[in-house]
């Protein structure tokens, strides 16, 4: 039987689902089940509304330092915990320790801290007018919020959507991913030993299908931020759209990381190149998975970036030396092997990797995969189009700026690009032609909490971050007054 048993959080209590039915929750390092997830149904979301819908009033009313001091005393708790947090991230997802410890924890307490700060100064707009009349807007909360997130980056992404909706003044009904609930749970309890009345935050978890599925169609729930795959986003905002819902979609990628002849390849910036496409095993929605080079280079370019490739150490994610850990589920290791499959169907060469990795000892059951380079694809091809979610990045050479925009905007999504280049007018320039939510020159993944994140075409809806994410949790009110 599995030593950890996590619980629901509704009213301030921590609770076990209503049915008290469970989830199995797997090691990825391993294969083994540890811990056992409340599968919790529409009777645990009802009563979480409920319980939000009671502590609605009071958390509104609060002065915003009242609540940024309540996230900063979550964020605390969570600092002073970060080896043990870190720790659980890592056994839940697969993902390195030193990545969990050095980036995902780290970033939930930035998250939590960034938007108690950023609410005390958020001022709404006014708008004078000559005739003698003023207009003010009041952004005020909307109420209830649902917030779901995916396994990928567990705590960093629940925290990116529960912080903004907390700090200005919602109260939260949230759902972590079933295949990683740990950390979530436990910042559950830390919320407890923060001093949050009860109510304000409730943490159900479960399945999509049930628990999501609730959060999304209760008529409670005023707006709803959702990051996961583009076709559950697709469903939520079916479901979504009879009851006008607010929605925030952070949906999936096929990046582009676009590398010109005259790029800067330094040792770093190779490294940073190798990372952008299989940090965290590949899931990332941010990760370059199709890596454009410009012919004039493409012989030079890819000697020295497969080397590195090769070099990844593929391993136990606790072993400081690993470079990978292991994919998040079987069925997730099932959908990634059946990708490098199919880009051999259709004519692509496997020029690195292409092999599920078994371990020895204890981790013979864990899934883990051979980081990946695939070549001589089109670039419409299945492998070029379709998001994979892994470590695996596809080779394409292009010969000018046209050809690689074109490659470049030729997929349905339209979330991150990186262009590396020293020619600023061509950063320039290229940056804003590409259809894409995010651009990174000479860099990848270089985070300010204060920009706009998300997507274009089906990577998504809106933007979150910064004053995006408080515009999206708050209702605005505009008052005219005629003097
Ligand atoms: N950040 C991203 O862009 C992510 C992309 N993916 C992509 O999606 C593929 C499938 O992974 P999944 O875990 O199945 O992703 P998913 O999009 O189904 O899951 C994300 C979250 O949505 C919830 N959910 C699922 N169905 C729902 C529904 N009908 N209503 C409301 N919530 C629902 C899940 O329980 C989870 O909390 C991956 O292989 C990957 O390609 C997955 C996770 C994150
Ligand atoms: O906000 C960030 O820095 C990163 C977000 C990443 C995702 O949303 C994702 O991988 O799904």
């Amino acid at each position: 039987m599995p030593s950890l048993r996590l619980a629901n959080l509704i009213d301030g209590r921590l609770q076990a689902p209503r049915r008290d039915r469970w989830l199995d929750v797997f090691e990825p390092a391993t294969g083994e089940v540890f811990a056992l997830c409340p599968d919790s149904d529409s009777d645990d979301v009802a009563a979480a509304v409920a319980a939000a819908q009671r502590a609605a009033p009071a958390w509104a009313a609060a002065s915003t330092e009242q609540r940024a001091r309540l996230l900063h005393r979550l964020a605390d708790l969570i600092e002073a915990r970060l080896d043990e947090v870190a720790a659980l991230e890592s056994r839940d997802s697969g993902k390195l320790l030193s990545l969990a410890r050095s980036l995902d924890i780290p970033r939930a307490v930035s998250n939590l801290r960034y938007f108690a700060a950023a609410v005390v100064p958020w001022s709404s707009e006014s708008h004078a007018m000559e005739l003698g009349a003023i207009n003010y807007t009041l952004r005020q909360p909307l109420g209830v919020v649902g917030c779901i997130s995916p396994w990928n980056l567990p705590l960093y992404l629940f925290t990116w959507k529960i912080s903004p909706a907390l700090a200005a003044g919602n109260t939260v009904v949230a759902k972590p991913s079933e295949i990683t609930p740990c950390t979530a749970a436990l910042l559950g309890e830390l919320s407890i030993e923060a001093g949050f009345p009860a109510g304000v935050l409730n943490i159900v978890q479960g399945s999509g299908p049930s628990v999501g599925q609730a959060i999304v169609e209760h008529p409670g729930i005023k707006a709803v931020s959702f990051t996961g795959s583009t076709k559950t986003g697709a469903q939520i905002a079916k479901a979504a759209a009879p009851h006008f819902k607010k929605l925030s979609l952070e949906l999936g990628g096929k990046n582009p990381a676009i590398v010109f002849a005259d790029a800067d390849l330094s040792e770093a910036n190779l490294d940073t190149i190798v990372r952008s496409g299989f940090a965290n095993q590949g899931e990332i929605c941010l990760c370059g998975s199709r890596l454009l080079v410009q012919r004039a280079i493409y012989d030079s370019f890819r000697e020295r970036y497969l080397a590195r490739v090769r070099a990844l150490r593929v391993g136990d994610p606790l072993d400081a030396s690993s470079d990978l850990g292991a994919l998040v589920s079987q069925p997730h290791f099932e959908k990634v092997m059946a990708c490098i499959a199919q880009a051999r169907d259709e004519g692509g060469s496997i020029v690195c990797g292409g092999e599920a990795i078994t371990l020895p000892g204890a981790h013979a059951g864990g899934w883990y995969v051979a980081p990946t380079v695939i070549e001589d694809l089109a670039s419409d091809a299945i492998t070029n189009q379709q998001e994979i979610f892994g470590p695996v990045v596809s080779l394409i050479p292009f010969d000018d700026e046209a050809e690689a925009l074109a490659i470049a905007n030729g997929t349905g999504y339209g979330l991150a690009a990186s262009l590396w280049t020293t020619d600023l007018a061509r950063a320039h320039r290229f940056g804003a032609q590409l259809d894409f939510g995010i651009v990174w020159i000479n860099c990848w993944l270089l985070r300010d909490l204060r920009t706009p994140f998300g997507g274009t075409k089906q990577s998504g809806l809106g933007r979150e971050g910064g004053v995006e994410a408080l515009r999206f949790f708050t209702e605005p009110k505009n008052i005219c007054i005629r003097y």
